[in-house]
């Protein structure tokens, strides 16, 4: 396979833009090579400028839950780009698209939409703090919100991928307000309510994507809101990455405990920029221009990207059940690569929620992000070299989760549990 085109359109890319990417993880930095440069998608695969084709288990980090080209959101955005790209005035389609959010999730009762999930997330922590008249926030470690400030402390994703969780240029004083607990383990929550009474939320994500998927377990989260309600702080949900993947109606749906406010990206937008976040009226209300919480954006509940959201959205509500189909792809494909390491003596730990996959080469059970940060990377990082010169696109970082589409079909599935086979022996 030559990626000749893609290794001088790298080249040139790190002329002009730092690192040669627009957000870090793309670099495949921390996998070795190359990042292949993308020429289009089809359905289930990607291609790149050499002409190469890939099926694709990353789907733009979790946004196309319909696969490439999806053509009912293809449709409804050419439909939309015909009457104006912009308009910085309320639309019918921004009412459509929260009506039906809404409707899919118990806790929201109003939503409110911005362009990304870094947005949705920082405005939801103002949120919390106007409504508590606290200052503090409980993150824990390994879980990624997205890149403003407060949030980038021992932060998953791209930020643990560079080895890099808390980052430079972001002033002591803004993250002191920033307390850090462990994933799953509840004592480590009890201690942040010890030792500061100004807390005004815990923020977490439900199903955590960011440092390889690792999701919360039941028990822990309603220990969770048993405590935010002990001590008078909101519980957030971040679901960017969880939210319509792991269940059309949100992780509340799966796991019994109740947010008080949830926030929302990538599925929401169908593709395009996209983030939200919503919570009960009471909570709302505190927002501009109701309340006080001052909260805005120029591309805010943009048409289009409205648009492809509601088309993303009303498709999924309509085949609620394609999810639990998305899932048995997502166990097939986990286990039957577990199934081919096992044959060569490699051990790994799998898991899915949903339309999500994720799994670790380690030999014991991973229930945080420091138990992820036991796994081999350089093991990741040839497997994953391996995969993708077969033809099988891999987020390029352990701390990453990976996806099932529609357009994934169990043919793909099977292709890749072969071609991990062969890998496997190369690499063990
Ligand atoms: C859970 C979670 N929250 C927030 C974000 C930030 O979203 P965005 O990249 O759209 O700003 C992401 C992904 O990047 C995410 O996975
Ligand atoms: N893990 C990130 C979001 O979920 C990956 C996307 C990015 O940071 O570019």
């Amino acid at each position: 396979m030559s990626k000749d085109k893609s290794l001088e359109a790298f080249k040139e890319a790190q002329e002009l833009i730092p690192g040669g990417v627009n957000s870090p993880v793309r670099a495949f930095a921390s996998v070795g090579g190359s990042p292949v440069f993308v020429s289009e998608g089809e359905g289930g695969y990607l291609k790149d400028i050499d002409g190469n084709k890939y099926v694709d288990f990353v789907q733009s980090w979790g946004p196309l839950i319909f696969g490439h080209r999806d053509e009912s959101i293809e449709s409804a955005v050419i439909e939309a780009v015909k009457h104006g790209l912009s308009f910085g005035a309320p639309t019918l389609a921004e009412t459509e698209l929260a009506k039906l959010v809404i409707s899919m999730f118990d806790s929201i009762d109003k939503v409110r939409f911005v362009s990304s999930g870094t947005e949705a997330v920082m405005s939801a922590i103002r949120l919390a703090r106007g409504f508590t008249g606290r200052d503090d926030i409980v993150k824990f470690t390994g879980c990624y919100h997205g890149h403003s400030d407060s949030l980038l402390v021992q932060a998953g994703s791209g930020a643990a991928t560079f080895g890099n969780p808390s980052s430079p240029g972001v002033p002591a004083d803004f993250t002191k307000h920033t307390l850090l607990a462990q994933y799953n383990n509840i004592e480590s929550v009890k201690k942040c309510f010890a030792d500061s009474s100004d807390i005004a939320c815990v923020i977490i994500e439900p199903i955590a994507g960011n440092m390889g998927l690792v999701p919360a377990d039941k028990v822990f989260l309603k220990e969770l809101r048993d405590l935010c309600d002990a001590n008078g702080a909101l519980l957030i949900f971040d679901e960017v990455m969880s939210g319509f993947r792991a269940s059309i109606n949100g992780a509340e749906s799966i796991t019994g405990t109740k947010p008080d406010i949830v926030t929302l990206g990538k599925v929401i937008g169908g593709g395009m920029p996209v983030g939200a976040f919503g919570a009960r009226r009471e909570i709302m209300a505190k927002l501009s221009p109701e309340g006080p919480v001052y909260q805005a954006g120029t591309l805010s509940g943009n048409p289009v990207a409205m648009a492809a959201g509601f088309a993303a959205l009303s498709k999924l509500k309509k085949n609620a059940p394609v999810l639990d189909v998305l899932n048995k792809r997502a166990v097939r494909l986990v286990e039957g690569m577990k199934t081919e390491a096992a044959k060569f003596g490699i051990t790994m730990q799998i898991d899915t929620r949903g339309s999500m996959f994720g799994f670790f080469f380690n030999e014991n059970e991973i229930k945080n992000f420091e138990d992820a940060c036991t796994c081999d990377a350089s093991f990741f990082a040839k497997f994953h070299q391996g995969m993708l010169n077969e033809g099988f696109y891999f987020a390029c970082s352990l701390f990453e989760a990976g996806f099932i589409s529609t357009a994934t079909t169990d043919e793909m599935v099977e292709e890749c549990i072969k071609a991990s086979a062969k890998v496997f022996k190369e690499i063990a």
